[in-house]
């Protein structure tokens, strides 16, 4: 159904419009994000990604037809939703600036994401990420930049959520942690469906199967992952970087 191949549409944008502050923004995204593993969304700085992820969201008005097919198989429109409404559905969100409880414990940090009405898979996420067992007592400020993405990550793996939006998990961490949160969105991807905003070009071959790419508000290209990464004119043309190419490029 997909159209190209494997799982079923999750999400579906059709001809969606996002206007902020008089600026037309998002210009008729048509994207679909198949269920399972992760679809990366790609595209240079003030392309568009975060408002995709927001409009998907309701955290910003939109016009065009959103589709998102919830834990109990029902396909529904969600514009025009309140933004807890579509929560509730089964969508969690990490932001860019993955917002830890410094102050609180781990634990505390996963107890505060308990949603109403939903179970709460403590056991599967410590499962998962033993490191946050290990240091549940700990405060969430002192941990590493990786450790903190992987509470952020957890508290989303605690509810049942469909799929998680996850923005730029990587941005401004250090090569060593890069590869920590990778691991970390690895594990992440066994349990469920990551629409990823990434920049880093060696986390999205090494994480996506499908990629979309947004420019000036619009998609400018989508397919499987490694048929864009392996294609360096094409990556360059795009997104203005080489990607790797499985190691035929630098
Ligand atoms: N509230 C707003 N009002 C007006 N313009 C906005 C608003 N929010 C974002 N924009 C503009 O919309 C465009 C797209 O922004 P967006 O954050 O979606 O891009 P992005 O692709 O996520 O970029 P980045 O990689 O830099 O995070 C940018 O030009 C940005 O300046």
């Amino acid at each position: 159904m997909s159209g190209e191949g494997g799982g079923a549409p999750l999400l579906r944008m059709s001809d969606v419009h996002v206007r902020l502050s008089g600026s037309h923004i998002l210009q008729g995204v048509d994207l679909t994000v198949r269920r399972g593993g992760v679809t990366a969304l790609l595209g240079r700085n003030g392309a568009g990604k975060t408002t995709t992820v927001k409009a998907v969201l309701g955290l910003v008005p939109s016009t065009g037809v959103i589709e998102f097919t919830g834990g109990d198989g029902r396909t529904e429109r969600i514009d025009g939703r309140r933004t807890h409404e579509i929560v509730r559905r089964g969508i969690g969100y990490a932001p860019e600036d993955r917002e830890v409880f410094a102050g609180l414990t781990v634990a505390e940090n996963l107890a505060l994401a308990e949603r109403r009405g939903s179970d709460h898979h403590h056991d599967r996420v410590y499962e998962l990420f033993p490191e946050l067992q290990k240091r549940s007592r700990q405060l969430a400020g002192t941990l590493s930049g990786g450790q903190q993405q992987m509470v952020a990550i957890a508290r989303l793996l605690l509810n049942d959520n469909q799929l998680l939006l996850i923005d730029e998990p990587t941005k401004g961490l250090a090569p060593l942690l890069v590869a920590e949160v990778a691991d970390v969105l690895a594990r992440a991807a066994e349990e469920v469906t990551i629409l990823l905003v990434e920049q880093n070009l060696t986390v999205v071959q090494r994480m996506a199967q499908d990629a979309v790419v947004i420019d000036q508000g619009r998609v400018a290209w989508s397919g499987p992952a490694d048929d864009l990464l392996t294609d360096a004119d094409r990556t360059r043309e795009l997104l203005g970087v080489a990607a790797s190419g499985g190691g035929d490029h630098r």
